[in-house]
């Protein structure tokens, strides 16, 4: 059975990109991948500027308001990074807190969904159409930390 998550106050909300678990990239610490995801949109852009205030926003949902402002111009690059930049940040939130890890190991090799009534891209959208690259990436990191449990066990096995 497919699971299905959107808001973090509903069954699975660790999945949402809007969960309270802070995230360091490169000596960076973000208060959600929400955060980080939207001030990546104006790395090396004319608005660099709003990086700092996306950083500081006190919610996701202010960092999302911000980084979803049509008048500010979006790096020329973005359409082509932002599933890798998506994943490099869900990995590590993943990597860093093992209660969500089990969470997400605990599905197995369930289609994970995210059901977003609007978003056809990181989402499933209204008619479940929708491309759902963030239950993509959360699969994909599912499977990266199985991975990396086998090599472990294997080093462990190896070693005594
Ligand atoms: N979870 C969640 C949302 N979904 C998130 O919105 C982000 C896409 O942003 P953008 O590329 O700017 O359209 C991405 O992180 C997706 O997972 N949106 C919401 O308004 N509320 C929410 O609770």
């Amino acid at each position: 059975m497919a699971i299905y998550f959107y808001k973090v106050c509903e069954p699975y909300g660790c999945f949402s990109n809007f969960s309270p678990h802070s995230i360091d990239i490169q000596g960076t610490y973000w208060s959600t991948v929400e955060h980080y995801y939207q001030a990546q949109k104006f790395v090396g852009s004319a608005n660099e500027a709003i990086i700092p205030i996306i950083h500081a926003a006190a919610t996701p949902e202010q960092a999302a308001a911000l980084g979803r402002d049509r008048t500010l111009q979006v790096r020329s690059d973005w359409e082509q990074v932002k599933t890798q930049v998506m994943h490099v940040a869900v990995r590590q939130k993943f990597l860093t807190y093992p209660d969500i890890q089990s969470i997400l190991i605990a599905t197995g090799d369930e289609l994970l969904v995210e059901n977003s009534p609007t978003d056809y891209y990181w989402g499933c959208g209204c008619d479940r159409t929708g491309q759902n690259y963030l239950g993509k990436i959360l699969m994909s990191v599912r499977q990266e930390i199985r991975e990396i449990a086998q090599i472990g066990d294997r080093a462990l096995h190896d070693y005594q």
